[in-house]
């Protein structure tokens, strides 16, 4: 492929992961760090010690704290950021952008105030470039991806052209990357697959064992699968890497951010307490209270983000929680994992 010049928007973990992928294949790639001690540390000693400890990074690798900079002339520019953030950092760089550019985002989350998918967001900020848009996601951890683990994940847009465009700019031998055209299917499972996670690591941090944990992703996987078709997700993308292959890596990886919050609270830690611990994001947190909403809205049957949703913002005992989601009603697995919608 012809090599590209590239942005990458979020000096982060993810964001410093993918744009050592796009330096394997060859690409010129800007990484925008909105804090400038990051683009520093990136640009003199080739580390980024605050997301990705103990990890040389390639010297080709440009950082700066300029995004006009960053973007400026880019062929290609990658959201990498925390969903919350995504708006106000697009906004702030559609002026400039070029009128060609493809925009692809990597954050798994829905907007809290508006429960908008990241590429809508993005949709609305961009008008101009919304057959331009594209999602990545699956079971992806950035502190395997940069040492070249191998590592699958999807490409969607509403344009094929474009998730083959992206196909080819990041493919590697260690980084697989299969195109999809799901959008909707691919942001839905992406973000809620962190609520679950959360409360594998609650299920974990109070002594339940394996069983549990291997309920909370089948009945979990049934839930994300009931949302994402009210919004008009296919029910097949939840079997692929975006769905049950993300939720798998983020139920069972020590990597995960948010299995490791959901640990702390099944510990007795308070959610303020958690978020004090953690220096990176927890999209889980904010994406319970979007999709608790959602599924109001929707009339949606979601019992564990319900249950996580009271014990994250309403003060419930996690034990009790797990124990009301154990004694609902008798019903029919498969009819109601069809039959979700109320
Ligand atoms: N880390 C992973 O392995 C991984 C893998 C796949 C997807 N993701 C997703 O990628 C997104 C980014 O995650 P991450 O792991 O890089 O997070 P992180 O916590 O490692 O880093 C977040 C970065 O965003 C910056 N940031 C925070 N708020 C900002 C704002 N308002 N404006 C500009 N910059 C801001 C921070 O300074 C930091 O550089 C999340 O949605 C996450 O779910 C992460
Ligand atoms: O560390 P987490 O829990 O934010 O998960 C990161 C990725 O989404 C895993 O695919």
């Amino acid at each position: 492929m012809k090599k590209k010049k590239v942005a990458v928007l979020g000096g982060g973990s993810w964001g410093t992961a993918l744009a050592t992928v796009l330096i394997d294949n060859g690409h010129e790639v800007s990484l925008w760090s909105r804090r400038k001690s990051v683009a520093e540390e990136i640009n003199t000693c080739h580390r980024n010690e605050s997301y990705l400890p103990g990890i040389d990074l390639p010297e080709s690798l440009q950082a700066t704290d300029s995004l006009q900079k960053a973007v400026k002339e880019k062929d290609v520019v990658l959201f990498v950021l925390p969903s919350q953030s995504v708006r106000d950092v697009a906004r702030q760089a559609a002026p400039h952008l070029k009128k060609e550019v493809i925009v692809m985002h990597a954050s798994k989350g829905f907007e809290l105030e508006s429960q908008k998918r990241i590429s809508e967001v993005l949709g609305e900020e961009l008008p101009d470039l919304t057959q331009r848009i594209a999602v990545l996601s699956g079971p992806s951890h950035a502190e395997e991806v940069v040492k070249k683990s191998p590592t699958t994940v999807v490409v969607a847009s509403i344009c094929p052209k474009v998730a083959e465009e992206l196909q080819s700019l990041l493919i590697t031998s260690a980084f697989r990357v299969y195109t999809h055209p799901d959008v909707v299917g691919v942001e839905v499972g992406g973000s809620l697959k962190n609520i679950i996670a959360l409360g594998a690591g609650l299920s974990d941090g109070l002594g339940y064992g394996d069983n549990a944990k291997a309920a909370l992703i089948t009945r979990g996987l049934a839930e994300i699968a009931r949302l994402g078709m009210a919004m008009d997700a296919q029910a097949i993308t939840f079997a692929g890497l975006s769905g049950v292959g993300d939720l798998v890596v983020t139920c069972t990886s020590r990597h995960s951010r948010n299995w490791r919050a959901g640990n702390l609270l099944g510990q007795g830690y308070s959610l303020e307490e958690v978020l004090e611990k953690m220096d990176m994001v927890v999209e889980g947190v904010k994406t319970t209270q979007a999709a608790y909403r959602l599924a109001e809205r929707l009339g949606v049957d979601m019992p564990i983000t319900k249950e996580l949703y009271a014990v994250l913002f309403e003060g419930k005992q996690p034990k009790k929680a797990v124990q009301d989601l154990m004694s609902r009603g008798k019903t029919d697995e498969m009819e109601e994992m069809i039959r979700g919608t109320r």
